[in-house]
C-alpha cells in the first residue's frame, strides 16, 4: 500500500482536537441546573467518546443521578447542544503538531477524512471553528449514515468517497478501535486523547504519543 491509496480517517473529539474544556463546559452547565456541583476537567475526559447524550448520562451517573425520563434527557441535551454551540472553541484546540502533521500527509498523498460520533451541526461547527474543515476530503459525522462507530460503515464509506483502495483509523477510544477491527482496517490510538483501554484491548491496536510521528508510522505500513 502507498499513500496515494491510502485515506486517513481521523477521530475528532480527543485525536485531532482537545475538546474537553468546552465539552465540560456545556456539561457542567447542565448540571448545576439540576443542583450538581461541576465535575472536574479530568473527569470528563473520561467520559467522552459517544455522543452527547452518552455523555450526559456518564456525567449524571456520577452522582448517582440514573433513569432519567425520556423527555427530561431529551431537554438535558437541547439545554448541552445550545450552550455548547455558543462556546465550541472558546478552549478547545488542535493537539500539538496537529496542522504540521496533516500538511505531511498530504503532502506525501494520502486523502484526509474525519469519521466522528458529534453531530454534523457540532462537528462541521467545530473543524470550522478551528480552521481545520476545509483540510478534508470527506467528513462523516454520527448523523451522515444510518450507523455510526463503532459500527464498520461509517469507515468504509470514507474509503469509497475518496476512491482509495483502503483506510486506517486514527482515534481515542475503543469506539474508535472497534470500528476499525469490524471494517478489517488497521487503527492507530493516540496515547494523549480520551480513552481507556485493557491491555488486551491496547494490544489490537498501533499506538503513537505525539503527532510528529504519525507520517512516519503510516509509511511504515506502506512499506
Ligand atoms: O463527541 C463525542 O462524544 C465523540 O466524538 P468523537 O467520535 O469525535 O470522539
Ligand atoms: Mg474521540
Amino acid at each position: 500500500m502507498a499513500f496515494q491509496d491510502m485515506v486517513v480517517i481521523f477521530d475528532l473529539d480527543g485525536t485531532l482536537v482537545d475538546s474537553a474544556p468546552d465539552l465540560a463546559g456545556a456539561m457542567n452547565h447542565v448540571l448545576a441546573l439540576e443542583g450538581h456541583p461541576p465535575l472536574p476537567l479530568e473527569k470528563v475526559r473520561s467520559l467522552v467518546g459517544n455522543g452527547a447524550r452518552a455523555l450526559l448520562e456518564r456525567g449524571f451517573a456520577e452522582y448517582d443521578h440514573t433513569d432519567i425520563a425520556t423527555e427530561e434527557m431529551e431537554r438535558h441535551i437541547g439545554t448541552f447542544i445550545d450552550w455548547y454551540v455558543d462556546h465550541i472553541a472558546d478552549d478547545s484546540r488542535p493537539f500539538p503538531g496537529c496542522e504540521e502533521m496533516l500538511d505531511a500527509l498530504a503532502a506525501h498523498g494520502a486523502a484526509l477524512a474525519v469519521c466522528t460520533n458529534k453531530t454534523e451541526r457540532l462537528g462541521f461547527a467545530l473543524l470550522e471553528a478551528i480552521g481545520l474543515k476545509d483540510r478534508f476530503e470527506t467528513i462523516i459525522c454520527r448523523d451522515t449514515l444510518a450507523t455510526y462507530k463503532p459500527a464498520p460503515e461509517p469507515l468504509l464509506e470514507c474509503v469509497t468517497r475518496t476512491g482509495r483502495q483502503s483506510g486506517v483509523m486514527i482515534g481515542d477510544t475503543m469506539t474508535d478501535l472497534s470500528a476499525a477491527l469490524a471494517a478489517d482496517m488497521p487503527c492507530l490510538i493516540a496515547s494523549f486523547g480520551y480513552g481507556s483501554f485493557t491491555g488486551e484491548q491496547k494490544k489490537k491496536a498501533g499506538w503513537f504519543d505525539a503527532f510528529d510521528a504519525l507520517p512516519g508510522l503510516l509509511s511504515k505500513m506502506c512499506d
